[in-house]
């Protein structure tokens, strides 16, 4: 048996502003999926990933994985069309899984930045016996639930919520495979719309009432969002060099 990872890379990037899809957006030099796909490689416990893209853009995304396989290492790289939320992409990339796989991990390639290391510690985590297995890190704003704004944009605060319990959740997101197939699968029907669907894999585990542990997640595992973050990941790739 064996692990293996969906990438997510089938997002357009409307946050960014750019004229491509996200993921083809460049960080030093190399596109975020390419950059994502080798720091999984190079985790050196991942077989197989398979990348779901947009539709229309696949040939360029495949261009990026000459020979099938995640340029400098010999991991197989699968392209394969997403859908049209994130929920219906990871759904999409889990039915292009071989049959030996036994453990997904499930990562965004907008979060390009994250070190093989906490790859591996959240394999490792899955392979300890733990089904579902999420990285995060301590929320550091105050959070308050507000309620409707008013006609001067105005919202009224309702509470604040205490925060030293609150994590902030990053990717890749572990799982046995057969647990997350079954929760994509009771999940299904909320895949097709963005407002029904999940915002991560371990919620559609929790919906179906089994555990998610979390470990300790990475700073450098940050979510490329807006402009301001990819220049925060340009300023985190000169750090490391
Ligand atoms: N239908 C979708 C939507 C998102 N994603 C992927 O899910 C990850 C997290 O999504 P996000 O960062 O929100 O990307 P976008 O949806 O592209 O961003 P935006 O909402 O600004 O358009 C990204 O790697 C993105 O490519 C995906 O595979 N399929
Ligand atoms: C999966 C995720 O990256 C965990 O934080 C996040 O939920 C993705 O959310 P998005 O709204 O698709 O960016």
């Amino acid at each position: 048996m064996s692990s293996a990872a969906v990438l997510t890379a089938a997002g357009s990037g409307t946050r960014l502003g750019r004229a491509l899809p996200k993921a083809l957006v460049e960080l030093g030099g190399q596109p975020l999926v390419l950059r994502a796909a080798v720091g999984l490689a190079r985790a050196g416990c991942i077989g197989a990933v398979v990348v779901t893209v947009p539709a229309a853009e696949r040939d360029a995304f495949a261009a990026l994985f000459p020979g099938g396989t995640v340029p400098g290492t010999d991991v197989p790289a699968r392209v394969v069309a997403g859908g049209p939320t994130r929920q219906a992409s990871v759904a999409a990339g889990l039915a292009a899984l071989g049959d030996d796989v036994d453990v997904v991990l499930v990562h965004d390639a907008a979060r390009c930045l994250t070190p093989p290391a906490l790859v591996r510690a959240v394999e490792a985590a899955v392979r300890a016996g733990h089904r579902a297995v999420v990285p995060a890190v301590p929320v550091t704003d105050t959070v308050k639930r507000v309620g409707d704004a008013g006609p001067d944009g105005a919202a009224p605060v309702v509470a604040t919520v205490p925060r030293l319990d609150l994590r902030a959740v990053q990717t890749p997101q572990g799982f046995d495979r057969a647990l997350l197939d079954a929760a994509h699968a009771a999940g299904a029907h909320r895949a097709g719309d963005e407002a029904a669907a999940v915002s991560d894999d371990a919620g559609l585990v929790e919906a179906l009432g089994e555990r998610v542990w979390v470990v300790p997640g990475d700073e450098r595992a940050l979510k490329i969002t807006t402009p301001r973050d990819l220049a925060l990941a340009e300023l985190l790739l000169a750090e490391d060099h």
